[in-house]
């Protein structure tokens, strides 16, 4: 036995980035609550259903209507608003209609979100910081969502102003990396690799790399060599560059 393993800790939620580009969701309930809900998933890129009354939709969530952000039904949810949809989040002032749905939810297996009902959350949504493709989500599991925004604003003030374009370059670079290396016998190489120039360039440099530094790094790739940004630019094909090349 090698050893020392983590140490399990029960109690906590699975925390994952949940993929429902495409997929529906429908919205039971067009209040303040809903408008967030909808936000996030719209975020998200899913295809979005809103069932409520219309005279009980908020300024915002009638702007996502009337924008066809979202498709509406307008009146109170119905069973067969269920068919085909992935998941539901509900946000109704009106706690017996609620658990109706997490029932009918549950007898389907759709996953399904409760608000202010935890017992029949199957996931809970939590306090979520947003920079590019960077999220950052905070979760008190259901003991103190304020506390969850504070901490997640908390950490927000503590990253770097351009740790969001760092990480949009970084997606451009491993693409473009794939098509170099393509096949799965390189992934270790390629991953060490990617790795390295992660570690080894400061997040400005990454910010600064232009799409011509990035085919100029990746004529460099080779397992272990990672050239600096400076030395990427003073390059040319030509050999004329003999100045420091790896950090
Ligand atoms: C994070 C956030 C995400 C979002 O909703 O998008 C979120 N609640 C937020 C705000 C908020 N919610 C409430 C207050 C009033 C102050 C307070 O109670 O603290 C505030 C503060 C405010 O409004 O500023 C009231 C409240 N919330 C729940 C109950 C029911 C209960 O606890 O029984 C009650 C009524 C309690 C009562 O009656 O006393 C339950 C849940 N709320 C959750 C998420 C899940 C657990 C997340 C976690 O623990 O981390 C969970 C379990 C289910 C779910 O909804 O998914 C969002 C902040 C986003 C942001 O701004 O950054
Ligand atoms: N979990 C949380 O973070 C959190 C925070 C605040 C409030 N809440 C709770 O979320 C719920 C919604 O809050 P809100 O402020 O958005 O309420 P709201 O009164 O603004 O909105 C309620 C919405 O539900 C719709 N509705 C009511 N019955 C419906 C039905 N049978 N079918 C379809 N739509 C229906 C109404 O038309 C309205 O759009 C409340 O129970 C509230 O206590 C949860």
């Amino acid at each position: 036995m090698k050893g020392p393993y983590p140490e399990i800790q029960g109690g906590g939620s699975l925390i994952l980035a949940w993929q429902v580009r495409n997929k529906k969701v429908l919205v039971v309930g067009g209040g303040e609550v809903a408008a967030g809900r909808i936000v996030n998933v719209l975020n998200a890129d899913a295809r979005v259903t809103v069932v409520s009354p219309r005279e009980g939709l908020n300024e915002e969530v009638a702007y996502r209507v009337e924008q066809k952000q979202v498709e509406f039904i307008d009146r109170k949810f119905e069973p067969a608003d269920l068919d085909g949809v992935d998941m539901v989040l509900t946000a109704v002032d009106d706690a017996e209609a609620s658990t109706q749905i997490y029932k009918l939810c549950h007898e389907r297996r759709i996953a399904a979100n409760i608000a202010d009902v935890p017992p029949e959350c199957d996931f809970y949504f939590g306090s979520v910081h947003r920079d590019g493709p960077l999220q950052i989500m905070v979760s008190t599991n259901g003991n103190g969502p304020k506390l969850a925004n504070i901490v997640r604003r908390q950490i927000a003030n503590t990253l770097p102003h351009n740790i969001g374009t760092a990480v949009t370059r970084v997606g451009m670079l491993r693409r473009k990396l794939r098509k170099v290396a393509p096949t799965p016998a390189e992934g270790p190489k390629r991953m060490q690799w990617m790795s390295k120039v992660c570690e080894q360039w400061t997040l400005d440099e990454l910010c600064d790399m232009t799409e011509e530094d990035m085919e100029m790094l990746l004529g460099f790739y080779e397992p272990g060599n990672v050239p600096t940004l400076e030395a990427v630019r003073l390059y040319q094909p030509d050999g004329a560059y003999d100045g420091p090349f790896l950090i």
